[in-house]
Formats: C-alpha cells, sequence, structure tokens
C-alpha cells in the first residue's frame, strides 16, 4: 500500500494542474462570452454542452458519471460568468434597484385575510398590522383577487404549519400570480377543544375546525375516537358548534375564537405537539426590500435537462445561501412537469446574489423572484 503522505503529494501536484487548467479554461469561457455579447448570441447552447457531456461519459471511464457531473458544474460556473460580461436579467438588476426597504402602513391600509374574526389567519394579521381592519375574505382564492383587483394593499397567509406540512393550496396561488412576498411571521399556535356551555367533556361525540387544525390535534382526536368534521377554518368551526347548540359537538380553535363565539374551554393546549407553529407570509403587488431581509423567495420550472435543479442549488450553495424549503408542484395542463418554489437565506443587497439572479432570470424557464424579506417571530 502507497503511503498516505505520498499519495498526499500527488493530489497536490494534480490540483496544482487543475486548477492552472480551470483558470484557463474560465478565460476562454470570458473570451467567448465576449463574442457572444458581441454578435448577440444567447449563453446557453445545449447541443454544445450535450456533445460535452456525452464525450466525457466515455472518456470518463468507470468515472464517466461523476466526471459528467464535475463537467456540467464546469459548464455552469463558465455560463454565469458569460452573463455578467454579457450584463444578463437587466430587468431583474432594476425591479430590485427600484424595490423601496419600508412597508407602507397606516390603520387604513387594507389588509386581506382568509377566514372570520378569532380565526388564525385574523390573529396573524393583526401582529404584523396591529391597528387594521382586516378585510375577510372566503377562500385563499379571493385573497388573491383582492390584491389582483386592487381593493386590498396587502395579504395574509398561512403557507406552513410545523406539524401538518405545506399549505398546497397557498403555495398553486403564489406560483400562479406571483405577488411578492414582503414579510413571514412565525406564529406559535395553541388550541382549545370548546363546546356550548351546556356540554361536559364526556357528552362529546365529534368535532369540527379546519383539516389543518384537525390534522395538527390528531393525536387526541384519535385516542378519544371522535367523528370529526371539516370547516372553512376554525373559527367558524367555532361559531357553528356555538350555533349548534349540540352537547355532543366541540370545535378545535384558538383562544380569539373561544371568546368571541361565547364558547366554554374543556380542554386546552389539544395540539399534537407544544412547539405547534405556523408561518403566515404577507403578500404585495409591489415589492418592498427591508434593509435586513434575510430570506429570498423564488420560483421556476426546469429545462429537461439532467441535473439543472442540482446544478441551480450549488450556485446558491457556493455564495454560502442554504435552502429552507423547496416545494415541488405540476403545472397546469402539464402533468409530470413542475414548478419549483424555493426559500434560500440571504440578502440581495450582496451582488454576487444579484447577479445569480440576473443569471437564472434568463436561463430557467418561468422564473420569477418573489422576494426578499424579514422573518419575524411572535
Ligand atoms: O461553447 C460555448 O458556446 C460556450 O459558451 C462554452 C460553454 C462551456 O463552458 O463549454 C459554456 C456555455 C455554453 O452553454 C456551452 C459551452
Amino acid at each position: 500500500m502507497r503511503d498516505l503522505k505520498e499519495i498526499r503529494e500527488e493530489i497536490n501536484e494534480i490540483d496544482e494542474k487543475l486548477i492552472e487548467l480551470f483558470k484557463r479554461r474560465m478565460e476562454c469561457a470570458k473570451d467567448v462570452g465576449n463574442y457572444k455579447k458581441a454578435n448577440n448570441i444567447p449563453i446557453l447552447n445545449q447541443d454544445r454542452e450535450n456533445e460535452i457531456l456525452d464525450d466525457v461519459l466515455v472518456r470518463g471511464g468507470e468515472y464517466g458519471y461523476a466526471a459528467q457531473l464535475l463537467f456540467s458544474n464546469i459548464m455552469e460556473l463558465s455560463r454565469a460568468l458569460q452573463h455578467n460580461i454579457v450584463g444578463s436579467g437587466k430587468e431583474m438588476k432594476e425591479l430590485i434597484e427600484n424595490s423601496s426597504p419600508n412597508i407602507p402602513y397606516n390603520k387604513n391600509t387594507k389588509v386581506a385575510c382568509q377566514g372570520i374574526a378569532g380565526a388564525n389567519n385574523h390573529e396573524a394579521t393583526l401582529k404584523i398590522f396591529p391597528d387594521c381592519e382586516p378585510q375577510f375574505c372566503k377562500s385563499f382564492k379571493d385573497v388573491f383577487m383582492a390584491i389582483e383587483n386592487g381593493e386590498a394593499d396587502y395579504g395574509v397567509l398561512p403557507v406552513e404549519n410545523s406539524t401538518a406540512g405545506s399549505v398546497s393550496d397557498v403555495y398553486d396561488l403564489i406560483l400562479k400570480h406571483r405577488f411578492y412576498i414582503i414579510k413571514s411571521l412565525d406564529l406559535p399556535i395553541h388550541y382549545y377543544l370548546a363546546s356550548i356551555p351546556q356540554a361536559n367533556l364526556e357528552d362529546i361525540e365529534e368535532v369540527w375546525s379546519h383539516p389543518q387544525a384537525l390534522a395538527q390535534c390528531s393525536d387526541k382526536i384519535t385516542a378519544n375516537n371522535y367523528k370529526t368534521l371539516q370547516s372553512a377554518n376554525t373559527a367558524v368551526a367555532a361559531r357553528d358548534v356555538a350555533n349548534s347548540k349540540r352537547i355532543n359537538l366541540a370545535a378545535v380553535c384558538n383562544g380569539s375564537a373561544v371568546k368571541e363565539y361565547g364558547l366554554k374551554v374543556l380542554a386546552e393546549n389539544y395540539e399534537n405537539r407544544s412547539d405547534n407553529t405556523t408561518r403566515f407570509i404577507v403578500i404585495s403587488k409591489k415589492l418592498y426590500i427591508p434593509e435586513n431581509a434575510e430570506k429570498i423567495s423564488l420560483c421556476f420550472g426546469l429545462p429537461h435537462v439532467t441535473g439543472t435543479l442540482y446544478s441551480v442549488l450549488c450556485r446558491f450553495s457556493s455564495l454560502g445561501l442554504n435552502l429552507t424549503k423547496i416545494e415541488s408542484r405540476t403545472m397546469a395542463n402539464k402533468p409530470f412537469e413542475y414548478l419549483f418554489y424555493l426559500d434560500f437565506t440571504g440578502n440581495v443587497k450582496n451582488d454576487e446574489v444579484t447577479k445569480l439572479l440576473c443569471a437564472l432570470s434568463t436561463e430557467l424557464p418561468e422564473f420569477s423572484f418573489l422576494g426578499n424579506y424579514e422573518e419575524d417571530f411572535a
């Protein structure tokens, strides 16, 4: 067996050559970039890349697939360099530069949320916009429509719960409308099992609530063998239980709904997990990027090329930006084609981040920058 020190010396020797070759290759890519700029030729040449990848697969022998991965990353870097030379993504750059850091708000600002008084959405809305009179909408879709039609300035929406997972309807609407996300709030959610004042815990046979709340409280509901019925939201469940006058019924709802609809608390902290938290976002037609923004959201489709998602993720991680969320949703009318929604840590004030977004905006189909915002914790 060879001595470790000796092998490492050989690796150092090879790396020295590799780095020189890599630098030479990047200089060539730069020259091609200048040529493409002068002749108005697109940066990406998929046929040329495929030709190179096919070639390295064969020449790489037993390391053929690894060699393909290496070269697809090298070409990704070479394209990134060329995008800089050409000045791709001007619109993206302007969009970011023209955004304002302060989110305007006073008590007359129109804020839309789904549900009725006492719902979790209402609570989140008041936490973010303390003195506002929310415009209650029947559905998440109506919140988006209120923004679309200019009836509301902002919309507050739940996107994810720590127990029950993503609110997929909201992600579908985000991808459809592509409004900007200008803030997020993590709100701890505690539930009560509540009934009309005449009822006792032993009387309960059936529980009403929103499907997400039923999922977040599934342990106790299942243990008690309760029948469940889905409501439009937790406050609607509370209101309907109050109106039903039935003693065998209870709602899973929050403290505001208990008060709002005069219910009796039968059990507290009904959620499966004590750290039960829901993440809400604020959407807006106008882009605001606060000074201390720390989360970047974007979405895109993928060209039918092996490893594209991987190489896009690599480009973020090479800038030290971590992926914190990824959702894939099927495209409308295109079975088995996907749109991706992603959250990364980071701030677009970093020049390298803006350059990356500019490059991606010209390379990826259906690309949208959805915002760069602060994350608050209630
Ligand atoms: O040959 C080109 O057109 C280049 O720009 C070079 C290169 C490469 O790095 O090999 C980079 C981008 C293209 O998509 C194809 C190939």
